[in-house]
């Protein structure tokens, strides 16, 4: 199986072959743009068949990812994979994906990222789930807050304001608050100015219709909103809610859940223990579902990804790590002092063996190394290792990715 890099003039095939992968027709934009414009032809794979034409797709997004520490990595979004329903199950995508991982390498990237269509796919390839997100469905009239110890929360007067704009009128804000925000939560994916330019993606990227509610600190100063929509049944949709802290939120979700007409509003993406819950008065009032894994990670370099990303608690672990895909393995002794980790290759006995996908999993601070010990996934080799594993990939807040691609 023959693959080949894509070009610029490759675009409209590549899109038209994706999307016959997955068995629908590429959306056509009158005023250009859309949601697959900001692809990255220079980046994107074909698999060719005997007759010469394309039978399979595999793009890559440049994005920069927040690790723990807030610290930025360059990552590769992997996305556009597909294969003809016609040559599947021939090891036409593994073609691809050894292919990519190398190019990815030779970028000098370390990390690969995906949100994956079906959760069968991609272990296989090293990847391991890392973010996890949430919808939270709140009955507006049962979304009375209550903030009972937090002195001067509850009744502190309310600081700066609030704005609703059309999608449209305020591109220039949300692409300024996002980047703000991205930057400071682990497992955030960066949006190049190229996606808010082109309208790419979903909303509230796209030109697709949304309403806007912006807040402003007291300086006038934008630094949070909430992307909404109504619905059937008098539902809020709110698909996109980021801000500067806590506080900022609280006023945003405040706005929506106090909004006429509304019979419930549904915050679409929001991260485990998010404090939203906690915040209302009646705990019931808010139901979380449709709990799913989104941000997968791939590990290029163990040591360098171990030592990019920030740490919070000293400590010292030997990780055997296996990378079947690739045919690779090594042993590495990660020590952590003040907040900075050291990996270097070592032959002392592993306190855990575990596949690369599983610290892909891990690597964010999204699941605990414990709970892949007791699922097993993970070996500890000795009883407290799973403990101080937990420790130590801890983030300092969950990871979330909000960005879809
Ligand atoms: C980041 C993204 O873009 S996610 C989008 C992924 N694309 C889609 O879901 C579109 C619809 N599906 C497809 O186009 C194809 O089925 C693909 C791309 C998922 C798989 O392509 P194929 O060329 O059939 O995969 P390939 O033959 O290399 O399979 C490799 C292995 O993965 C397994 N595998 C592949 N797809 C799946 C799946 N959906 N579920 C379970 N196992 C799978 C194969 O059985 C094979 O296993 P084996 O090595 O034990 O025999």
């Amino acid at each position: 199986m023959e693959i080949r890099s894509t070009n610029e003039q490759d675009r409209d095939v590549f899109v038209g072959t994706f999307h016959a992968a997955f068995g629908r027709f590429p959306e056509v934009s009158a005023e250009g743009g859309g949601t697959w414009s900001a692809l990255e032809m220079d980046r994107g794979l074909f698999a060719v068949g005997a007759d010469g034409r394309p039978v399979g797709t595999a793009g890559a997004y440049s994005f920069e990812l927040t690790l723990p520490g807030a610290t930025l990595a360059p990552a590769a979004g992997v996305t556009a994979v597909g294969v003809l329903p016609s040559h599947r199950r021939q090891g036409v995508l593994s073609a691809m994906m050894r292919r990519q991982l190398a190019d990815v390498r030779a970028r000098g990237e370390f990390l690969s990222v995906l949100l994956a269509s079906e959760a069968l796919i991609y272990r296989r390839f090293g990847y391991g789930p890392a973010t996890h997100t949430q919808r939270l469905t709140v009955s507006r009239h049962r979304a009375a807050f209550g903030f009972p110890r937090a002195v001067g929360l509850a009744d502190a007067p309310a600081t700066g304001s609030v704005e609703v704009f059309r999608r449209t009128e305020c591109a220039g804000i949300l692409e300024e608050v996002y980047d703000r925000y991205r930057r400071a939560q682990p497992g955030a994916l960066s949006r190049p100015h190229r996606w808010w330019a082109l309208g790419a993606g979903q909303p509230p990227i796209s030109p697709a219709p949304r309403y806007i509610v912006v807040h402003r600190d007291d300086d006038g100063v934008p630094d949070g909103y909430a992307s909404y929509a109504f619905g059937e049944a008098n539902t809020l949709t709110v698909d996109e809610a980021i801000a500067a802290d806590d506080t900022v939120f609280t006023a945003l979700a405040r706005f929506v859940l106090e909004h006429d007409l509304v019979a419930q509003v549904v915050f679409k993406h929001l991260p485990p223990e998010h404090p939203l819950r906690w915040q209302l008065a009646d705990f019931r009032a808010g139901q979380v579902s449709d709990d799913t894994d989104w941000l997968w990670v791939r590990l290029l370099d163990v040591p360098r990804a171990l030592t990019t990303r920030g740490w919070f608690v000293d400590g010292e672990l030997v990780l055997d790590v296996e990378d079947p895909f690739l045919g690779e393995r090594g042993r590495y002794l990660l020590t952590v002092r003040d907040g900075k980790a050291d990996c270097v290759p070592t032959g002392r006995e592993p306190d855990l063996s575990l596949d690369v996908s599983d610290l892909g999993s891990v690597y964010l601070g999204g699941t605990a190394p414990s709970t892949l010990v007791r699922a097993g996934h993970i070996r500890a080799h000795r009883p407290d290792a799973a403990a101080l594993a937990d420790a130590l990939f801890r983030a300092e807040r969950p990871p979330h990715c909000l960005h879809w691609f």
